[in-house]
């Protein structure tokens, strides 16, 4: 059994790793933590875990922690890159659901998250855990950064396309929603039912810090440097992701469609659907899944995909399991079958 250990185990990540934990047959949730919490049962403030953990919150302490095989950060940033240095030394290995990690570049991480880093020399030995591009290198990891809820959509959707040179790498357009939880659990006046419902609206447009991890991330993938225009918005919905990605095809004529069904053709968690099916967030509610629709409208020069994701399953928890699958040599589709809630 592998002893798991989550920093931050009150909020909508951390609750999403213990529900998905639970039915894990090879890991097992020894320390969680909360400030807030500390002392408290588990399942009296989660009531959808009772029966599946006898475990009290505890203050995050890096003794206790120590223990664990490996620990997870469900936490905001400023958080992991404090800690994980004395847990790696320890033997633990780490994966980081925030954005500490997830910049190669320290100087760039502190212009987007307006502060210091506080462990930039750890930060070289962090491995960018998207696994359908890079699970090699996510197998020989000590520190998995995961990617962020709409960079994993984003990257999934325009991978096929920038791997075979197809697109315009210089003008990439993501435009993008993402459901209320994706801000978290915390309290917040922009977050409250009468601010978001009935509503629907754009944010970060200036620059948002999935900009510089996007530009990275795709520009490993296409092995060039990539120039994007984002857009997030916020979708009046408990889970979920919507992104459509717009780029220009440099060879009008290839049939995407092919391309797409071939390239994730032997990936567990990313579906092509059928030519002329959209995909819908309601589908992947609850799975570790990103379901993807491409067309050529009116067969012009303009590529459009459309990637749907839960932003805390495939988004945030369910891919930092399949990454903890991966360190540990286990099937990578072990504890991560659920298939979307419907309706
Ligand atoms: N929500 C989403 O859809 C996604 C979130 N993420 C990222 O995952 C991380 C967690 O997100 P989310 O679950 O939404 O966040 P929440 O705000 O819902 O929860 C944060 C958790 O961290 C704990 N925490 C806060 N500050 C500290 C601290 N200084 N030291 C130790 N623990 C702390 C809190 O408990 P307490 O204060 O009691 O200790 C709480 O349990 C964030 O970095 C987020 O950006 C990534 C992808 C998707
Ligand atoms: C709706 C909403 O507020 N979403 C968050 C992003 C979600 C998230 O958790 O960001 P990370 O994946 O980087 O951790 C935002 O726009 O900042």
């Amino acid at each position: 059994m592998i002893k798991v250990g989550i920093v931050g185990g009150t909020g909508y990540t951390g609750v999403e790793l213990l529900r998905l934990l639970a039915s894990h047959d090879e890991a097992q949730v020894v320390a969680i933590t909360s400030r807030g919490e500390n002392g408290r049962r588990v399942d009296n403030l989660f009531p959808n875990l009772r029966g599946y953990y006898d475990l009290a919150f505890s203050d995050p302490d890096i003794e206790t922690l120590s223990a664990c095989d490996v620990v997870f950060f469900a936490t905001p940033h400023n958080v992991a890159m404090r800690m994980a240095p004395e847990l790696l030394a320890a033997g633990c290995r780490v994966i980081d659901l925030s954005a500490d990690y997830r910049l190669r570049d320290h100087e760039r991480w502190s212009q987007w998250y307006g502060e210091p880093h506080a462990s930039p020399e750890t930060l070289a030995e962090a491995v960018y855990g998207l696994p359908e591009f890079n699970r090699h290198e996510v197998a020989k990891a000590r520190l998995v950064a995961c990617p962020g809820c709409y960079p994993t959509a984003i990257q999934l959707g325009f991978m096929p396309l920038l791997k075979a040179g197809l697109v315009d790498a210089d003008h990439l357009i993501a435009s993008a929603a993402s459901a209320v939880s994706g801000a978290g659990r915390q309290a917040k006046i922009d977050n409250l039912l009468p601010e978001v419902s009935d509503s629907f609206k754009a944010y970060g447009v200036s620059g948002h810090r999935h900009l510089p991890e996007l530009e990275q991330g795709l520009g490993d993938i296409a092995g060039a440097p990539v120039h994007m225009t984002f857009v997030p918005h916020m979708l009046p919905m408990i889970r979920g992701i919507h992104a459509t990605l717009f780029a220009r095809l440099s060879e009008p004529t290839t049939d995407v469609q092919a391309l797409f069904e071939d390239f994730y053709a032997n990936e567990p968690f990313v579906d092509v659907l059928p030519a002329g099916q959209y995909p819908q967030t309601r589908t992947v509610r609850g799975a570790n899944r990103c379901q993807i629709a491409v067309e050529v409208p009116q067969g012009r020069d303009t590529v459009v995909v459309m990637a749907t994701e839960d932003n805390l399953v495939k988004g945030a928890s369910g891919q930092a399991i399949q990454n903890m699958n991966i360190l540990f040599g286990l099937p990578e589709t072990l504890g991560l079958v659920q298939l979307g809630l419907l309706p």
